[in-house]
């Protein structure tokens, strides 16, 4: 018998493809609801460091999309947590595994319901693993989500993580949102 998850998860990979829009860049790889499918693909599939600068993994929700617009995340925002470039050869993926199983093991305890998804974007200027939950407004929340990422990330002090709303981040393309939110 399979060790059944509390959410079904599907994990989306997005490699900008110049004859497609971005929305049709984001392809399902996978979804999964037991641990022991969780392994199998996350075994199955290249390490984020692997990947090419430019490329995304997003862990969502089942029937969520890993983008701003999705009725589900439009009224919500993101932790995030900016790596410096050497971090991608030490940290990066470490940071990206204990990510994921804190989402399928919904760590959050009762701010789970919070939780929309992860993303870890792959970038030449630094990577970045972000955690979006679904209403930008619900502060306490949103505080203890980003207490629960910082301890059990094990996140320097020095190492500060902002929490933006998309709706911020949508008109702010290219350069980053401002802060709602820091712990
Ligand atoms: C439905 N739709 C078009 C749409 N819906 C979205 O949800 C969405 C986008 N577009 N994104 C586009 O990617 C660019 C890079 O953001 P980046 O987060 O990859 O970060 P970098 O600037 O590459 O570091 C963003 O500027 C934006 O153009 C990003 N994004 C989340």
């Amino acid at each position: 018998i399979k060790h059944p998850l509390q959410n079904e998860w599907t994990m989306w990979f997005f490699k900008q493809d110049s004859t497609r829009s971005w929305e049709e860049s984001q392809i399902v790889v996978a979804s999964f609801d037991t641990v022991e499918d969780f392994w199998a693909l996350y075994n199955h599939i290249e390490l984020a460091s692997k990947l090419k600068t430019g490329c995304d993994y997003s862990l969502f929700k089942k029937g969520i999309k890993p983008m701003w617009e999705d009725t589900r995340n439009c009224a919500g925002g993101r932790w995030i947590i900016n790596l410096s470039k050497n971090q991608r050869a030490t940290e990066l993926d470490n940071f990206w595994m204990e990510m994921l199983l804190l989402l399928i093991g919904e760590a959050f305890d009762q701010d789970s319901e919070e939780v929309c998804g992860a993303v870890v974007n792959v970038r030449a200027k630094g990577d970045k693993v972000g955690v979006w939950t679904r209403d930008a407004q619900n502060a306490a929340g949103i505080l203890k989500i980003g207490d629960t990422l910082r301890r059990r990330l094990n996140i320097p002090h020095n190492i500060q993580i902002g929490y933006q709303a998309h709706t911020d981040s949508m008109v702010k393309a290219g350069s980053t949102a401002k802060n709602r939110y820091t712990v």
